[in-house]
């Protein structure tokens, strides 16, 4: 209770802001063209739900303090090499506190630091601690990280996407009716409402998508959708216009205005941005070159004697001051250090510093609060809550574009009728006719692997960084992606191989009872389904597609040439014939071909004299020609299973691996 108390004080007594939280936390506030209106005419997206709830909370409040903090990267040979130098710091709520240095100075490394997002291979020592807690995991739920380049699912709309990620990041005893809500005010809010229906992204020149502004006040409506107590921006407005950019930064100023902690890395800003934020901290060569009051930064730098020209922008002079000046580096650095070393030992930074202790010793008096914390600790959607809405968003993907769809369909069947009619009337029970029967087997296997088994190629690599960092941010499992994402697959790796499959046995007039056909339709099925688990352990193993194929196509030639087709297995050197064991090619070749030849006793022969001509007259002899075994049937089956379990294993690993590692 003490914290809390505390920390609401802040927020009135830091702005004086107490007004304008009641106001803002309306959900009637709309910005337009940077002008925060009051709509007269109300109209929600869901009225029951304002009616339910009415207005909605403060957040939590949260003071983020650090303390002697030193981040080193691990470079070649297990070497550190230093990136901060003993930074120290506070950020309290209804701050908005600007990170500034030229670039190269630190900013992202120290703001990673902060929102426990560093990557792997970091190492730190001092003190980060959030409303008296030292960091943990809890930072996902609790905390809030813009990235400066936004990655989304393009061809969602903006409400598709609220809705999605509505259900993967909040508390799962929220209800449905408040999750609605929350969705709806912050589009309306972000000045997104008009365009809900609108797709973010896409390659569609004819699709109207949001513009970059947009872009970016999206990805803020994403990370507040928990309405997280602090909040973490890099570089927010890169790439906007100056008109977006002072949209989005009057943005962060209303939500800091609420209560909430936010910190910013920001490039030279204009005076009329830098004019929105409270708190500055000036970085250099990874130490504080100035920290505390925005206003109080240009009396610093006149204090040492470096005075900002009347014509200049005082943030384009504070980078001209604590940049390296090419040429003269060495005395550019020493400048530099003087500045950071006269810092240190300024008024501003015995404020500062005193504020930190302070801030320590209070914290130090808040178990009742954190117990409070563990108690109404965060609870994630369940596992199977969150396989179902990552397929739902995938299947979107799917479906937004059913021309795509259509055509893969005509293409599957104009493949199978160009191969199906080669093979039209040939598959008799002759001597030539065991070839043909053989030969559109093999068809049907071969389109049921290549195709599929490397179109799946660059899926993972292309969306590898969008599920790296939902992944990182604690939104859902390596398993419950990777499972979602198959899911979301099934129906078309259902009906390709049944239509093609289909049409060609149809065509080819292969063995015509319900058994045979049902069951070579069941193992196509199969075969694709093989084929794809083994293509994604590819492309997620090796993470990229021109790698991913230089490994595979050695790897597919040698499954190929053990299939039973092109070489007697038994005449195969003991060196690769073991290569057949992994082969669902030759899995389901002997299967099929079991399928086709089982119980047949009326092979003709040609009529000739010459008894020595050899002549194969039943289907166990045909299954002998091939090295093939009748009672292998369900153990065939059995290994296609096996090995789609094996290789959706493998590329599941491979992925958490990839994951971890970045
Ligand atoms: N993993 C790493 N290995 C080696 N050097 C690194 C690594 N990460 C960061 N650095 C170096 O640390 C310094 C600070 O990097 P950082 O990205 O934090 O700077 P920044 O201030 O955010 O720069 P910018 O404004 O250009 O994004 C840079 O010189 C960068 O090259």
């Amino acid at each position: 209770m003490h914290l809390f108390q505390r920390s609401q004080e802040n927020v009135q007594s830091c702005h004086g802001i107490r007004y304008m939280m009641k106001e803002l936390s309306t959900a009637d506030v709309v910005f337009v063209d940077n002008k925060r209106t009051v709509s007269t005419k109300y109209d929600p997206l869901y009225p029951e739900v304002e009616e339910v709830f009415g207005v909605p909370h403060a957040p939590m409040p949260c003071t983020l303090v650090w303390r002697d903090l030193m981040v080193h990267v691990k470079v070649k040979r297990g070497k550190l090499k230093r990136i901060i130098n003993n930074v120290s710091g506070i950020a309290k709520p209804g701050t908005l506190v600007a990170l500034m240095g030229p670039s190269g100075a630190g900013k992202t490394t120290l703001m990673s630091a902060l929102s426990r997002r560093s990557p792997a291979g970091t190492v730190m020592d001092g003190e980060i601690s959030m409303n008296g807690r030292p960091l943990g995991d809890f930072m996902h739920q609790e905390s809030g990280y813009m990235h400066q380049d936004d990655l989304f699912v393009n061809n969602l709309t903006v409400l598709e996407h609220l809705t999605i990620m509505a259900r993967l990041r909040m508390d799962r005893r929220t209800s449905t009716v408040a999750r609605k809500r929350r969705v709806n005010q912050l589009m309306r809010q972000l000045a997104l409402y008009d365009s809900r229906f609108t797709r973010i992204g896409g390659l569609d020149e004819a699709q109207k998508t949001l513009s970059g502004g947009e872009r970016k006040r999206l990805a803020f409506a994403t990370e507040l959708l928990t309405d997280p107590g602090l909040l973490f921006c890099d570089e927010p407005t890169t790439g906007l216009d100056s008109s977006s950019a002072q949209k989005l930064v009057s943005l962060l100023r209303a939500s800091a205005a609420q209560g909430k902690t936010i910190i910013c890395t920001i490039h030279q800003p204009s005076s009329e941005l830098m004019a929105q934020f409270d708190k500055l901290v000036l970085l250099a060569e990874g130490r504080v070159a100035f920290a505390g009051d925005a206003s109080a930064a240009l009396s610093f730098f006149e204090s040492l004697g470096y005075q900002c020209p009347i014509t200049f922008n005082p943030t384009d002079f504070f980078i001209k001051m604590l940049a390296l000046t090419p040429g003269s580096e060495g005395a550019s650095r020493l400048a530099i250090k003087s500045i950071c070393d006269r810092f240190a030992v300024s008024d501003a930074a015995k404020e500062l510093d005193m504020e930190i202790q302070l801030e320590y010793h209070l914290m130090g008096n808040e178990i009742e609060e954190l117990r409070r914390t563990r108690r109404n600790a965060f609870k994630a959607p369940f596992f199977f809550t969150k396989i179902m809405w990552l397929t739902y968003r995938y299947m979107l993907v799917i479906l937004r574009d059913p021309r795509v769809q259509l055509l893969r369909i005509v293409q599957k069947l104009a493949i199978a009728l160009t191969a199906g009619l080669c093979f039209i009337g040939t598959a008799q029970f002759t001597q030539a006719g065991i070839q043909d029967v053989q030969g559109a087997l093999f068809i049907i296997i071969a389109e049921n692997t290549f195709i599929p088994m490397y179109s799946v190629l660059n899926m993972f690599p292309e969306e590898f960084p969008l599920f790296n960092r939902e992944f990182k941010a604690g939104l859902y499992s390596t398993p419950i992606y990777y499972i979602a994402r198959m899911i979301a697959m099934l129906p078309g790796l259902l009906v390709e191989p049944t239509l093609f499959t289909l049409v060609v046995y149809w065509i080819a007039g292969l063995r015509n009872t319900f058994y045979a056909t049902g069951l070579t339709v069941f193992l196509s099925i199969l075969v694709l389904n093989v084929a794809l688990a083994c293509g994604s352990f590819f492309s997620c193993a090796f993470g990229s597609m021109p790698v991913a194929i230089a490994y595979l196509v050695p790897f597919d030639y040698a499954l190929m040439m053990t299939s039973g087709i092109f070489i007697k297995l038994s005449s195969m050197p003991r060196s690769v014939s073991w290569i057949r064991h992994i082969s669902w090619l030759m899995y389901s070749n002997e299967a099929m071909t079991i399928l086709q030849w089982d119980g047949v006793q009326n092979i003709t022969c040609p009529v000739t004299n010459d008894t020595k001509v050899p002549c194969v007259s039943t289907g166990d002899e045909v299954l002998v020609q091939y090295d093939f075994d009748g009672a292998r049937f369900w153990w065939d089956v059995t290994a296609l299973v096996i090995l789609y379990v094996i290789f959706h294993l493998l590329a599941l690993l491979a992925l958490r691996h990839r994951a971890r590692r970045k």
